[in-house]
């Protein structure tokens, strides 16, 4: 069952084609690993700094000004706070989620560098991206404290007389370079760049609304997806999260840990809803939400399923061609298209907004369908290329290795009061498996009808992870479990489209 992790590509760094500074270089790598080994060694020899806020007369000038409103929303203002670092920082480092605090900086009349105010307020907002010249950066690398916190500044554009923020140079957001920037965070996170198995990573606003990715390109003008939109979602935002495999992933803290978080609807037509996300495991990351779907929901779903559902079948492992797919599953399962039904349709963008991930990253949902003693034994949501070297038509969907199954969104139509569960057994770093039907051990989730689970089958570095191995357990006499599963990709796939 185990396979090798993905091979991260280290292909060159893409230059933004509408930069006004050279591509990037080894020249200009190689400074920023000097100063990040500095910084590195300064951070681990030195407790935390807490950086000084020096008051200065700019806040009572913000509202003199008035400043045109920018072309595009800004992200809630998240102060890196040790109450807001406490929903996002882990006890032991995650792979590939690492969190970023940015403060705004420029120099006061008096020549001495000032921190900017940031907050919810629009006109004090335009007057920090109006006035900001440089960024204070700190790094919780892995998202865990204590102890990796980095500092490091990215400074603004030369200007005439070769000072940072001095003289005639720009100041505002567009005086930071994210391309420089984003050198900075090669170097302080280790990240590496999209490659033949890796995703580009990207940035995102700590409710997971994403900023920019590695190999976006940056467009000129001050439009979305300009340096300036970057630049100014980043400073708003205060906290950013950077994930390695490029998709959001919600941040599981601890066990027990709960957030809660506001969900879009799909096109006005429907209220928003307040969810609380809780984390049931974090190796593997399992999330639980309840009241995610109505009654009405859970029953049209099923309702509509029901005349096409068949035995069905799996995708067979090279080593598993041959066998009937009864081997291992014995449910009843079909797919349904969301097209000309807005009550899956809402539920696709509902799903959207709960994991932060596109919907045209999602396959149509999958019904199941379980009668007494039917269950799925053990298996990964994820395929690895390894075992399917001769299934040509897995290995081109996936790219060999660099799509994949990212996250099961496991919507439980129906109440069981008796097995059913969803077992993850090796939640918590449990050994692997001899017997894949052992419902015994590790976590296991009741079905309760309206509730849904997220679990993620590649970690936030987009590597694929073993433990996020489960199974359906047999349901009980007298019970019918009715459950679906939807799978979002860690890339566009073109099931769902509109
Ligand atoms: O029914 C369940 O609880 C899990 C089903 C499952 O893992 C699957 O269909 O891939
Ligand atoms: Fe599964």
């Amino acid at each position: 069952m185990r396979s090798a992790r993905p091979v991260a590509g280290r292909g060159r760094i893409a230059p933004d084609c509408n930069s006004t500074e050279t591509p990037m270089s080894k020249t200009r790598i190689l400074p920023s690993i000097s100063a990040a080994v500095v910084a590195f060694v300064w951070g681990v020899l030195t407790p935390p700094s807490v950086y000084v806020l020096r008051r200065q007369d700019i806040i009572n000038n913000s509202s003199s000004t008035d400043y045109p409103p920018l072309p595009y929303p800004l992200p809630t203002y998240t102060p890196c706070t040790s109450s807001n670092l406490d929903n996002y920082l882990h006890t032991a480092p995650v792979n590939g989620l690492h969190i970023v605090c940015v403060s705004p900086l420029h120099l006061g009349a008096d020549g001495m560098e000032e921190q900017l105010p940031q907050s919810n307020d629009a006109q004090e907002q335009y007057a920090t991206i109006n006035k900001v010249e440089s960024l204070r950066l700190t790094f919780y690398k892995g998202s865990s404290s204590p102890p990796i916190i980095l500092q490091e500044k990215v400074g603004g554009r030369r200007t005439t007389n070769g000072v940072d923020g001095v003289g005639a140079g720009k100041k505002g957001a567009d005086s930071i370079d994210w391309q420089e920037m984003r050198v900075q965070f090669y170097a302080q996170l280790g990240l590496v760049p999209e490659g033949k198995l890796q995703q580009p990573w990207a940035v995102f606003t700590p409710t997971g609304e994403r900023i920019v990715g590695d190999s976006d390109l940056v467009t000129s003008g001050d439009g979305i997806g300009s340096n300036q939109y970057i630049m100014s979602n980043i400073i708003a935002s205060g906290m950013i999260i950077v994930t390695q495999g490029g998709n959001w992933v919600w941040p599981g803290v601890r066990e027990g840990f709960q957030r809660n978080v506001s969900l879009s609807s799909s096109s006005g037509t429907t209220k928003s809803l307040n969810v609380t996300i809780e984390t049931l495991s974090m190796k593997p990351l399992v999330l639980s939400i309840q009241g995610f779907l109505t009654d009405e929901e859970c029953d049209h779903i099923a309702e509509k399923a029901a005349p096409n559902m068949q035995y069905s079948g799996v995708t067979l492992k090279d080593n598993d061609i041959g066998k009937a797919a009864n081997n291992w599953r014995t449910s009843q399962s079909t797919f349904l298209s969301a097209k000309n039904d807005p009550i899956l349709t809402d539920i696709e963008h509902r799903t959207a907004s709960l994991t932060r991930v596109p919907r045209n990253h999602q396959e149509y949902v999958q019904v199941l369908r379980y009668g007494f003693t039917e269950k799925y034994d053990a298996h990964h949501d994820f395929f690895d290329p390894a075992q399917y070297q001769s299934d040509p038509n897995t290995l081109n969907l996936i790219e060999y290795g660099k799509k994949n199954r990212f996250a099961t969104v496991f919507w439980y139509l129906t109440d069981v009061e008796d097995g059913g569960h969803t077992i993850f057994p090796r939640a918590g770093g449990l050994p692997p498996m001899m017997n894949f039907a052992d419902c015994s051990r590790g976590l296991k989730v009741k079905p309760q009808k309206g509730k849904v689970i997220i679990f993620y089958s590649l970690d936030a570095s987009g590597a694929r992870d073993e433990l996020s191995l489960h199974g359906a357990c047999p349901v009980g006499e007298g019970n019918v479990k009715w459950a679906a599963n939807k799978w979002v990709w860690n890339a566009p796939m073109g099931y769902i489209t509109s």
